[in-house]
């Protein structure tokens, strides 16, 4: 079951302007609720706009028109600072290629998106860290190098980075784009499970169905459109 709604999109578009001048409609009318424990996809081949949306969603990009909300205020009304502290603390991000810090143990890495956090988040980072990296298995691998570690296991690093300050929502970008599939679909019931311990939503962008399948409800994005997939879900 659903719980406070987080973000809501209503009629959002998104538009540039290109280099001759026109205008390329990349979004249109987009309305989309994300809720406390929400698992969404989005599925879309390459050049829907599904980059662009993620952006609008994780409040790096604004929306030309239309509303984003976040956690019931305006988002175009938050202040940068506001903005920023949100997405440093609010919201958690995965990706297809890991990030990881090279030169930097799998610790380390987790530890980083709290060093500029203040109280207790700060004083406590190492066993913050350890407990995000136990979380998802990795209890073991505290000071490996990410060289050292499998596609897997540097994703689930990743993962434990994205969790470490328990963000209320999880913006995952082809997540398992570098992984094979049983890796994959490994690392999206860790996502899945790890998001719904925490009550927090996770929405996976991907080009793969298979992957879509197991959130709780799908949507494509098609024409700069999205429109709600009827899929049973596999998890
Ligand atoms: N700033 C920009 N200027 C011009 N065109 C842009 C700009 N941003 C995005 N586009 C175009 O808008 C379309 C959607 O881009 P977007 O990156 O959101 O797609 P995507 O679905 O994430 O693609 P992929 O899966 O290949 O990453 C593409 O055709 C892209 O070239």
């Amino acid at each position: 079951m659903s719980g406070a709604e987080l973000l809501k999109l209503e009629a959002v578009t998104r538009s540039v302007q290109l280099p001759d001048d026109s205008e390329l409609q990349i979004l249109s009318g987009i309305d989309l609720t994300v809720s406390e424990g929400d698992h969404i996809a989005i599925v879309g081949r390459s050049g829907t706009g599904k980059s662009t949306l993620l952006n609008i969603l994780g409040l790096l990009d604004t929306p030309t028109s239309g509303t984003l909300t976040w956690s019931g205020t305006d988002a175009s009304r938050l202040s940068a600072r506001r903005a920023a502290r949100i997405r440093g603390r609010d919201l958690g991000f995965v990706f297809q290629q890991f990030n990881l810090l090279p030169g930097r143990t799998a610790l380390e890495n987790v530890m980083a998106p709290l060093m500029y956090s203040t109280g207790r988040d700060f004083w406590q980072r190492r066993r913050l860290a350890t407990e995000s990296l136990e979380r998802v298995g990795l209890g073991d691998r505290l000071d490996s190098m990410p060289q050292t570690l499998s596609g897997g296991e540097q994703q689930r690093v990743a993962i434990a980075r994205a969790l470490v300050r328990r963000p209320r929502v999880v913006l995952a970008d082809e997540p398992t784009g570098a992984l094979d599939v049983a890796t994959g679909r490994a690392v999206m019931e860790l996502l899945d499970a790890a998001t719904g311990e925490d009550g927090s939503a996770l929405i996976t962008i991907t080009h793969d169905s298979n992957v879509a399948a197991l959130a709780r409800a799908q949507f494509q994005l098609d024409g700069g459109r999205l429109h709600p997939l009827e899929v049973e879900a596999a998890l």
